[in-house]
């Protein structure tokens, strides 16, 4: 797509290349169970893999590991081949992982340039900062029209892509998204994959969770199908759409990894084909 900025981390000989991999990580909360029981993903450059599976099969705890919320009890994270499985939240960022969270999270009562703005707390060189508004605001061109206006006078898909540019603006490597449709209409679900496809293809690698698994599967270049806090079913997101087993786990059974026509999601190596 010309009309579209590059992200540094992703150009296309880099395609393929991981840029994050979560190897068989373990992590829970407090005292109790673990969420994660040696779960193996990876996410390689410019692509968008996405994370489907029942409620609580540990989505949104994958990402909280991946953006430094919650250490894991054991197993690697690697960013761009650095283990930064210790990384507390803020040394994520540096490392090249932003989140966009669960919900609406733009400040209502501020404008689409100073929501997009608080994105670059970190960032003190003012030549980064306007080289990324630019990035920005050539990629979400929304976010461009209203820069001047209050966030809270956007339509909720509006707001999700001032959050997108937010996100952005640390420069990340791999952008987490998390339920990113989430209290959206068709229509703006619709559009909202689009943005995640615009992002890709600027070259940034993205994690997605999603309860919308057909539609998250139809935008998805890999998909990982969680089940009780392992990847359960891992492949070309094309393929997993077609396969039974998705069906079964949604209808509540536990499906045979068996006669598997994807790679075992033990090997993770679906999510670096
Ligand atoms: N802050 C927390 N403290 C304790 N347990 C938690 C916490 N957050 C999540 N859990 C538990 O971890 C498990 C996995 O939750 P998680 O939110 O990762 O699942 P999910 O697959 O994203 O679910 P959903 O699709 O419903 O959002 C659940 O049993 C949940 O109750």
């Amino acid at each position: 797509m010309s009309d579209l900025p590059t992200a540094a981390a992703g150009t296309s000989k880099d395609a393929g290349r991981p840029l994050l991999e979560l190897v068989d990580v373990e992590a829970g909360y407090g005292r109790a169970a673990l969420v994660l029981r040696g779960l193996t993903v990876r996410v390689p450059a410019a692509s968008i893999v996405c994370l489907v599976g029942p409620n609580g099969a540990g989505k949104s705890t994958v990402l909280k590991v991946a953006s430094g919320m919650l250490t894991p009890r054991s197993g690697k994270i690697l960013v761009d081949g650095k283990d930064v499985t210790r990384n507390g939240a803020q040394d994520m960022i540096k490392a090249g992982l932003s989140h966009v969270l669960q919900g609406h999270s733009v400040f209502k009562e501020m404008t689409v340039a100073e929501n997009v703005g608080l994105g670059a707390y970190t960032v003190r060189d003012k030549a980064v900062i306007a080289e990324r508004t630019d990035f920005v605001k050539t990629l979400f061109p929304i976010v461009a029209e209203r820069w001047g206006d209050l966030a809270g006078a956007l339509s909720g898909g509006q707001q999700k892509q001032v959050e997108f540019a937010r996100s952005l603006m640390v420069s990340p490597k791999v952008v987490l998204l998390d339920e990113p449709s989430m209290g959206l209409d068709p229509k703006r679900t619709s559009a909202m994959f689009e943005q995640v496809v615009r992002m890709r293809d600027a070259g940034i690698a993205v994690l997605l969770v999603e309860q919308n698994a057909r539609r998250a599967l139809e935008t998805a270049d890999i998909g990982c199908v969680l089940d009780l806090g392992r990847v359960h079913i891992t492949g070309p997101a094309p393929e997993l759409l077609a396969d039974p087993r998705l069906g079964e786990l949604y209808l509540g059974g536990r499906p045979s990894t068996s006669s598997s026509t994807s790679a075992p999601a033990s090997a993770g190596s679906g999510a670096t084909s």
